[in-house]
């Protein structure tokens, strides 16, 4: 007889955006992204990181203070990360993402032909940026659900 506590799609793909979110080096904020297509195959994952070529360690990851001293004008967010990594087109695709996508990613999401967002927190939820992100979805006719992440075990 099969398993019967095996874990959901949404769970499987959630949780390899999780997985993701842990690669990322920011302090405050971690955010994992994985992009699946039609067929139910991941063809694109990633985190919010500084781009290629620039060290970790050197750039500052502050939330406050003087612009050029925060995190903010440096770092790829994890769609974005996620679409440049993507294997084939993602038109029909599903972004499975930790973080509600802010309207940068957004544009980029709509612009891929991504169909559907999956996500979990939305915690910039009112601010103008995630009014702007909200607006540009419902524009575009993309399709999106918020979930509950379980608990995943892992057993040896
Ligand atoms: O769509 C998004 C929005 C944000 N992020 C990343 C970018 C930053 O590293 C943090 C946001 O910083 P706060 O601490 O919330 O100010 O999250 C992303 O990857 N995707
Ligand atoms: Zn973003």
């Amino acid at each position: 007889m099969k398993r019967k506590d095996y874990i959901s799609w949404d769970t499987y793909f959630m949780g390899v955006a999780k997985l993701s979110a842990l690669r990322s080096k920011d302090p405050s904020t971690q955010v994992g992204a994985c992009i699946v297509n039609e067929e139910k195959r991941i063809v694109g994952i990633g985190y919010n990181g500084l781009p290629k070529g620039l060290d970790d360690s050197s750039f500052a990851w502050e939330k406050e203070g003087s612009f050029l001293e925060t995190k903010y004008p440096y770092v790829v967010h994890a769609e974005a990360n996620a679409i440049l990594n993507s294997t084939q087109n993602l038109k029909g695709s599903t972004i499975y993402v930790t973080l509600f996508p802010c309207n940068e990613c957004m544009k980029l999401i709509a612009q891929s032909g991504i169909k559907e967002i999956v996500y979990v927190s939305n915690k910039d939820e009112g601010k103008d940026f995630n009014v702007a992100s909200f607006k540009i979805m419902e524009a575009a006719g993309i399709k999106y659900r918020q979930i509950k992440m379980e608990e995943i075990t892992l057993n040896e």
